[in-house]
C-alpha cells in the first residue's frame, strides 16, 4: 500500500520557511490535485516529498516506510518516486524506449543498460499504456509536446514507484491536449494502482481530475476535501472564490436565515476549522455561485400571480429576489454568464442554461435557488 502522510512539515529556504506545519494525506492510489496561488509553496512541497529539499522539522511516511522525519532523510532515489516534470525533460541522445527503460533502471542507469533495457516487454507494455508504441524508436526531438509528457509518464512509471508527482504536467499544452493528456493520466494511475499528486495551476482541472483537492495559500493548506467537498463547502470564502465563481454579499445572520439585498436566505453553517462561522445577530459573508442565482424576466415575474410566486418561493425556501438589468452576456453554448446590476447597486454574475438565456438590456428578477454558506467576515 502506498499511502502518503505528511505530517506538521515545515520547510524553508535562506530567507525563512516556506511551508508551516503542513499536513496531507493522500490514501492509496489516490489522486491529489494541489492548487494555489503563485508562490504560495506547491513545488517546495513536492520537492521535500520527493527528498530534493530537507524538511526543518516534520515527518513524510510513504506505504510503511518513514522517508523524513527528525535525523532521517532518505535519499530521492531510495523513496521509489515517480516525477513527471513540466517539461518532460527527456534525454535528447536516447529514443522514446530508451528512456521509458532508463527510468525502469531507477538510479543505477547508464546509456547502454537502457539501450539494452529498451527491448524488455516491461518497456513494450509502458509504450502501450501511453499508447506510443509506434513510435518507440523516436528520439525526443521528433515528438509533440503532448507526446514527450507521455514518454515522461511513461518513464516516471518504470520503476514501479509508490508514489508519482506531477509538477504541472500539462503546462505547456494546448487545452483540447491537456483535457485529453489529464484522463490518460487518471486512468493510467488507476491501472497501475499508483498513488498521485498533482500540480495545476488550473483549478477546474484539478477538480475534474483528482480524487481530493489541496488548496494552498501562503505555505499552508487551507482545506484539502473531495472536488465537491472544496467546491460547496469551501473552508473560507478566500478558498470559494479560489476555486471557481463566486458572489459574496453582505448580510446579517438571524438563527438558521441570512438577511440580504436580495432577500432572507436559508444558512447553512460553515464548517468550524477556519473560526469563521458567524454570530448570530452579527454581519456575515454570504457565498452565492453563479449556477445558484435564478433570473427570470421581471415582465414574466411580474405576470405571475404573485400569491402563488409567494407560496412557491416558500415551499422551495427561495428566497424573494431583487430586480436588476443584465448588463453583459458570456455566451458558451451549453450555458451562458450573465453579469448583472442589481436595483441597490450590487453586481453579480449569474450562470445560465440556455433555456434560461436573456439578452442585454433585459430587466430582470433575481433570486437565490435553495440554501447558502454565511461566513464570519474576514479582517
Ligand atoms: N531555491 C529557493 N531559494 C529561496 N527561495 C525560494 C527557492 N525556491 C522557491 N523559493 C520561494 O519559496 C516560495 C514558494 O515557492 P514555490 O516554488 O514552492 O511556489 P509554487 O507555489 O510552486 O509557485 P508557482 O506556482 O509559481 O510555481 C516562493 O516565495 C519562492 O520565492
Amino acid at each position: 500500500m502506498s499511502r502518503l502522510e505528511v505530517r506538521d512539515l515545515t520547510v524553508g529556504y535562506e530567507g525563512g520557511p516556506v511551508l508551516h506545519a503542513v499536513d496531507v494525506e493522500v490514501p492509496h492510489g489516490e489522486l491529489l490535485a494541489i492548487v494555489g496561488p503563485s508562490g504560495c509553496g506547491k513545488t517546495t512541497l513536492l520537492r521535500t516529498i520527493a527528498g530534493l529539499l530537507r524538511a526543518q522539522s516534520g515527518e513524510i511516511r510513504i506505504g510503511h516506510r518513514m522517508v523524513t522525519t527528525h535525523g532521517i532523510h532518505l535519499a530521492p532515489e531510495k523513496r521509489r518516486i515517480g516525477w513527471v516534470p513540466q517539461d518532460a525533460a527527456l534525454f535528447p541522445h536516447l529514443t522514446v524506449a530508451e528512456n521509458v527503460a532508463f527510468g525502469m533502471l531507477a538510479g543505477r542507469g547508464s546509456s547502454r543498460a537502457a539501450r539494452r533495457a529498451a527491448k524488455s516487454d516491461e518497456v513494450r507494455r509502458l509504450l502501450d499504456l501511453v499508447d506510443l508504441a509506434p513510435l518507440a524508436a523516436r528520439a525526443p526531438g521528433q515528438l509533440s509536446g503532448g507526446q514527450a509528457q507521455r514518454v515522461a509518464l511513461a518513464r516516471a512509471l518504470a520503476a514501479g514507484p509508490e508514489l508519482v508527482l506531477l509538477d504541472e504536467p500539462f503546462g505547456a499544452l494546448d487545452p483540447m491536449l491537456r483535457a485529453d493528456l489529464r484522463t490518460a493520466v487518471r486512468e493510467l494511475l488507476r491501472a497501475e494502482g499508483v498513488t498521485g499528486i498533482l500540480v495545476t495551476h488550473d483549478q477546474a482541472e484539478a477538480l475534474s481530475v483528482a480524487d481530493r483537492v489541496a488548496v494552498m495559500r501562503r505555505g499552508e493548506v487551507l482545506q484539502l476535501g473531495t472536488p465537491e467537498e472544496v467546491y460547496r463547502t469551501p473552508a473560507t470564502p478566500w478558498v470559494a472564490g479560489f476555486v471557481g465563481d463566486a458572489v459574496f454579499l453582505p448580510g446579517v445572520l438571524h438563527g438558521d436565515e441570512v438577511a440580504t439585498s436580495i432577500g432572507r436566505l436559508r444558512a447553512v453553517p460553515v464548517a468550524d476549522a477556519a473560526g469563521l462561522v458567524p454570530e448570530d445577530g452579527a454581519d456575515a459573508t454570504v457565498l452565492v455561485r453563479p449556477e445558484e442565482l435564478r433570473v427570470v424576466r421581471a415582465d414574466a415575474a411580474s405576470a405571475a400571480d404573485p400569491a402563488r410566486a409567494r407560496a412557491a418561493d416558500a415551499l422551495d425556501g427561495d428566497a424573494e429576489g431583487l430586480d436588476g438589468v443584465v448588463t453583459d452576456v458570456e455566451y458558451t453554448g451549453h450555458d451562458a454568464m450573465l453579469a448583472l446590476a442589481l436595483a441597490d447597486g450590487v453586481r453579480l454574475r449569474a450562470r445560465v442554461t440556455a433555456s434560461e438565456f436573456v439578452p442585454r438590456g433585459t430587466e430582470v428578477r433575481v433570486s437565490v435557488v435553495g440554501p447558502v454558506l454565511a461566513y464570519r467576515p474576514e479582517r
